[in-house]
C-alpha cells in the first residue's frame, strides 16, 4: 500500500516527536482554495459554475512538517532534478532541500545532472550533496544540477531509480516536467508498487501553473524586466519619433509582461498571447502608434513572446517544429514588430527610429530576489515535510498565502492563462491606455 496522495498510516518507528511542541501539521488540516464568494457572474473577476454563483468549498492538504513521518531517514536515498528552462530561485529550492533532508537525518542525497536526461546518458553521473556543498548555491542564478529538455522514457527513469535505490524524488520543474513527475510517480506506485515518494516544486518564470498565488522566480522576473523597459523608455523618449519595444518570456501566458507593464508605468502598448490583436487596419496596433507619435513623440510596446503566434493568430507562420520536450518553436515577435513598424511608417513617408530589447535570459539567468528566496525557503521545506509526511504525486504550492499539497494532474491540466476579463488585465489596460486593437 505505497500509492497514496495523502499521508499513509504505516510510520516509521522511533521517529515521533515532542508531543509538548506545538509544530507540527495535524494530517487533517486543510486550506480553502477559493476565497470569494461572487454574488453574480457579473462581479468583477467572477468564476460561476453556474447562474446563481454556487459557492463550492474546496479544501487542500497543508503544507508542513508532520508528528509521524513515513520513511526512516537511514533508509532514505533522495534525489533531486531540475528540468526545463531555468528560472531565478532553482538554487535556493535545492539548497533548502538538502538542508532540510539533513535534519531529518538523510545522509544519502543526490543531484541528478542535467535534468531527466541525466538519468539515461551514461556520461552523467550523480553529484553528491551535502549542507557544505549547497551553502552558498543561492547566492548565484541557475541551477547548480543544470537543466534540459527531453530526455528519457518513464521506464528507463524509474528502472535508474531501482538501480541506483532512490526512494525519495524532488522534481523541480514547469508543466512538463510535473507531467513526467506524475508519469514516475504512476510508474512506481501504481505499476511496481515501490516504497517511493515523488514530490514536485513548480518551476515557471511564466507562471502558468494552476491554484498557486505565483510561482517562484516570476516576482524576480517581473522586476529584472524593468532594467529593459526602463531601457526601451529611455531609448525611446531620447529619439526623434522614437518607439522602444521589450520582448519577454510567455509562450502561451503573458503574465510577466502584463505584470512588468503594470510594474512600470513605461508601457502604452501590452500584447500577450491571450488577448487577440491585429496589427494593421483602422484599430491596429501601427495606428495607435501612429497616434501616440504624433501627440506623445515616442512609445514603447511590451510583448510576450507568444503574442500573436498562439491562440488567435500567426503573423509569423510557424512552423510545427518543437524543441525536445515537444514545446512549439516560436519566431521572434518582436523583429516581426520592428520590422513592421518601420514598414509601416516608411511607406507612409514618415519614420520611426525603432529600438528592440530582447531581454529574454537576462530575466531568468539571475538570482533570486528576497522574496522569491523566501517562497524558495518554505517551498523547498515543504516538499521534504511532504516526501517524509509518505505523501507521492503530489506538489507544493501557496495558495491564498498558505502553503499546501495540491496533487500534480490538477495543477497541470491545461496552462495557467492571463483572463482578459481579469481586474489584473483591465488594470493594465487603464496603466498603458491602450485601446482594443480588434
Ligand atoms: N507529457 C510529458 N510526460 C513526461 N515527461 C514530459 C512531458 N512533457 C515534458 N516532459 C519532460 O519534462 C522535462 C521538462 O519539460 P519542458 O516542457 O521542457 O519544461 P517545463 O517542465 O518547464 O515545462 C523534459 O525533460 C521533458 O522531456
Ligand atoms: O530557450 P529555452 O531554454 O527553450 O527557454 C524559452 C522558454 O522558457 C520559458 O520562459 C519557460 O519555459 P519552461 O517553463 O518550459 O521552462 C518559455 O516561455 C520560453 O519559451
Ligand atoms: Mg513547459
Amino acid at each position: 500500500m505505497f500509492c497514496f496522495r495523502s499521508p499513509t498510516e504505516e510510520f516509521a518507528d522511533g521517529y515521533p516527536s515532542d508531543e509538548t511542541w506545538h509544530g507540527y501539521i495535524n494530517n487533517n488540516d486543510r486550506v480553502l482554495l477559493k476565497t470569494i464568494r461572487y454574488t453574480s457572474p457579473t462581479s468583477a473577476g467572477a468564476e460561476c459554475i453556474d447562474p446563481d454563483c454556487t459557492w463550492v468549498e474546496q479544501w487542500v492538504h497543508r503544507a508542513g512538517p508532520r508528528e509521524k513521518i513515513y520513511f526512516k531517514p537511514e533508509e532514505v536515498k533522495a534525489a533531486i532534478v531540475t528540468c526545463g528552462g531555468l528560472c531565478p530561485g532553482l538554487n535556493d529550492v535545492i539548497r533548502q532541500i538538502v538542508i532540510t533532508l539533513e535534519i531529518y537525518g538523510v545522509k544519502k542525497i543526490v543531484g541528478i545532472p542535467f535534468g531527466y536526461r541525466g538519468f539515461s546518458d551514461e556520461d552523467l553521473s550523480e553529484m553528491p550533496l551535502s549542507r557544505q556543498v549547497v551553502q552558498n548555491v543561492h547566492l548565484s542564478g541557475g541551477s547548480l544540477l543544470g537543466v534540459s529538455r527531453g530526455g528519457p522514457s518513464v521506464s528507463n527513469i524509474v528502472d535508474r531509480m531501482e538501480e541506483g535505490g532512490i526512494n525519495m524524488l524532488f522534481v523541480l520543474g514547469g508543466n512538463g516536467t510535473h507531467a513526467g513527475a506524475n508519469a514516475i510517480h504512476n510508474e512506481v506506485c501504481r505499476k511496481r508498487r515501490l516504497k517511493v515518494a515523488v514530490v514536485g516544486v513548480p518551476k515557471t518564470i511564466d507562471n502558468d501553473i494552476l491554484l498557486m498565488d505565483k510561482t517562484f522566480g516570476f516576482d524576480t522576473a517581473v522586476e529584472e524586466a524593468q532594467r529593459a523597459i526602463n531601457s526601451a523608455y529611455i531609448e525611446a523618449h531620447s529619439a526623434y519619433r522614437g518607439v522602444g519595444i521589450v520582448k519577454l518570456m510567455g509562450r502561451s501566458s503573458g503574465f510577466i509582461a502584463m505584470h512588468a507593464s503594470l510594474a512600470s508605468g513605461q508601457i502604452d502598448i501590452c500584447l500577450i498571447p491571450e488577448v487577440p490583436f491585429n496589427l494593421h487596419g483602422p484599430h491596429g496596433v501601427l495606428r495607435h502608434l501612429k497616434y501616440l507619435l504624433e501627440t506623445k513623440g515616442s512609445a514603447v510596446i511590451c510583448v510576450a513572446e507568444g503574442a500573436g503566434q498562439v491562440r488567435y493568430a500567426d503573423f509569423l507562420h510557424k512552423t510545427n517544429a518543437t524543441d525536445a520536450s515537444g514545446n512549439i518553436v516560436l519566431g521572434d515577435i518582436g523583429v516581426h514588430l520592428q520590422q513592421q513598424i518601420k514598414k509601416y511608417f516608411k511607406d507612409m513617408g514618415s519614420t520611426a527610429d525603432v529600438k528592440y530589447i530582447d531581454p529574454t535570459y537576462m530575466i531568468r539567468a539571475c538570482r533570486a530576489n528576497a522574496s522569491d528566496g523566501i517562497l524558495c525557503t518554505v517551498l523547498g521545506q515543504n516538499a521534504v515535510h511532504g516526501a517524509f509526511a509518505g505523501y507521492s504525486g503530489i506538489t507544493v504550492g501557496i495558495c491564498n498565502t498558505h502553503y499546501v499539497y495540491l496533487p500534480i494532474p490538477e495543477v497541470i491540466s491545461y496552462p495557467r492563462v492571463v483572463d482578459p476579463n481579469s481586474r489584473m488585465w483591465h488594470r493594465c489596460l487603464t496603466s498603458t491606455g491602450q485601446p482594443d486593437f480588434i
